[in-house]
């Protein structure tokens, strides 16, 4: 919910009530944020966005100081804000920036919970910068933030970009409140081959302009490579990490210091799998709307070889992203009230994909859910092309040692029936490449959580 200045003030409080202020503010994700905190914490609070212009700012605190617990600020009051608190957290006071107030006994304090969502990142993801070459990409708000942050813990910084004198000057600050941290500036074609850590906290690769990048190849001893940018979920530079290399978005500090936020307000401590069901929660939000925007599709499909996993994979994602699931397979079982077995045994392979594409006809115009294809129903381009008028077509690339282990009990698919293992074997090599070359794209993974995470930072 956003409302304008104008309603603002005339907002009556029901409940403990929270705002983010921020102009721009149409795109922020922070208000279903912070409500799914909320629910995973049992609090009944409210939670809106104010667009509030740079003029109106001290207004606008003068009435939250009535209306709210507290609040968060965005571009461009981070600074601004300090003219109307009572102190500062330490890490607000060096880094010159504010995005959380705790209105408490008649004071407004600010804090910086930014900074915990990029140390509780890389907490997350079991990195110690200690010791480390970190590169830190831009200058800007969130660079210096991280820069901070990185130096703080003991990493040796090093500050890269278009403008070296921006860099410089960034530097040369936060010498003066870290006197004693390895800090500098370098060009990014000198990047020392022994830096690990990288961290993007320029706009460049963000949407729409996708293709940016702040460094056009990284350092070969590249471990880590976080992007404060979230959309897309896998930046360009992400994209350019060696393949041993862990990757994480923005999306994560996002979640972090938003559950920071709340811990100022309210002393709540968020269990890990709380926050890394919200954080999935917010990346399928953030996959749906990528679909429809980028791609002009609501469906997602799934294809790929028998035991792939793409009927169980398929009724997770659904579930993930609140939306109707559709098992082909099942959809055909019940339109002909027998089982497929049953069908190949009576009509054969042919009578049965003939009956598969009159079933691709018949699901092509439904929109916003997640199908489930059989295996073999992608070897019609004309069915292809069905399931690919409103859908995004996904490849689960499932090893064939996988799929053995996932069929080893499995006695419904006929095309298995018998001890048929070098068959099977030579039929999944030919299908492979019909998959990867009909599919949008083709995803791999483990753990079933970790697929459903591939097939997000597809989209
Ligand atoms: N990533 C995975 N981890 C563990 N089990 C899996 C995984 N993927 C599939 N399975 C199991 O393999 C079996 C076959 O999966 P299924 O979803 O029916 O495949 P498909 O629909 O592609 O034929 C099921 O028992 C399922 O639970
Ligand atoms: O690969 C195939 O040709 C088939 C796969 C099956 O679906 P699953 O991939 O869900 O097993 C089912 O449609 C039928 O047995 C044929
Ligand atoms: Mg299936």
């Amino acid at each position: 919910m956003i409302l304008t200045m104008e309603e603002f003030r005339a907002y009556q409080p029901e409940k403990p009530t929270f705002a983010l202020f921020g102009h721009p503010i149409a795109h922020t994700m922070s208000p279903e944020l912070h409500a799914l905190l909320f629910a995973a914490s049992g609090k009944d609070c409210t939670y809106f966005a104010v667009d509030v212009p740079p003029e109106d700012l001290a207004e606008a605190m003068q009435i939250a100081s009535e209306k709210c617990g507290g609040l968060n600020l965005t571009i461009p009051h981070k600074k601004a804000v300090f003219d109307y608190l009572d102190a500062v957290d330490e890490a607000a006071r060096d880094l010159g920036s504010v995005n959380t107030v705790h209105f408490r006994d008649g004071k407004a304090i600010g804090y910086n919970t930014d900074i915990l969502g990029f140390s509780g990142s890389l907490e997350f993801d079991g990195i110690d910068p200690k010791g480390k070459i970190a590169v830190v990409c831009g200058y800007g708000g969130v660079s210096r933030v991280m820069a901070y942050h990185l130096a703080n813990v003991g990493a040796k910084v090093l500050i890269t970009g278009r403008n070296l004198a921006k860099a410089k000057a960034l530097r040369n600050e936060l010498r003066g409140y870290l006197p004693e941290a390895d800090i500098d500036i370098m060009p990014a074609t000198q990047l020392p081959r022994a830096t690990e850590i990288v961290v993007n906290g320029t706009p460049l690769g963000m949407y729409p302009h996708e293709d940016g990048t702040p460094l056009d190849k990284l350092p070969v001893g590249t471990t880590y490579v976080f992007d404060a940018v979230y959309n897309p979920p896998l930046t360009t530079i992400m994209r350019l990490a060696p393949g041993n290399a862990k990757t994480r978005n923005g999306l994560l500090m996002l979640v972090l210091q938003a559950a920071y936020a709340q811990t100022i307000w309210f002393g709540t401590q968020f269990e890990q799998a709380s926050l890394t069901r919200i954080l999935r929660l917010l990346a399928g939000d953030m996959a749906k709307k990528r679909l429809k925007t980028i791609y002009g599709k609501s469906n997602i499909v799934l294809c790929g070889f028998m035991g792939s996993g793409k009927t169980t994979i398929g009724r997770k994602l659904a579930r993930a992203l609140q939306c109707e699931f559709i098992d082909m397979d099942d959809y055909l079982e019940e339109r002909e009230g027998k089982k497929i077995s049953d069908i190949f045994a009576e009509v054969g392979e042919e009578g049965f994909r003939d009956i598969e594409t009159r079933c691709a006809h018949e699901i092509a115009d439904k929109t916003d859910c997640v199908i489930a294809l059989g295996g073999g129903a992608v070897l019609r381009a004309e069915n292809v092309e069905q399931y690919k008028k409103n859908g995004l077509l996904i490849h689960l690339n499932t090893p064939f040692y996988r799929i053995v282990q996932n069929l080893s009990r499995d006695t419904s698919r006929p095309l298995l029936q018998g001890d048929k293992e070098k068959q099977t074997r030579l039929l999944y090599n030919r299908r492979k490449r019909i998959y990867v070359s009909c599919a949008d794209r083709s995803v791999s993974g483990t753990r079933i959580s970790e697929i459903i995470d591939s097939i997000f930072n597809a989209i």
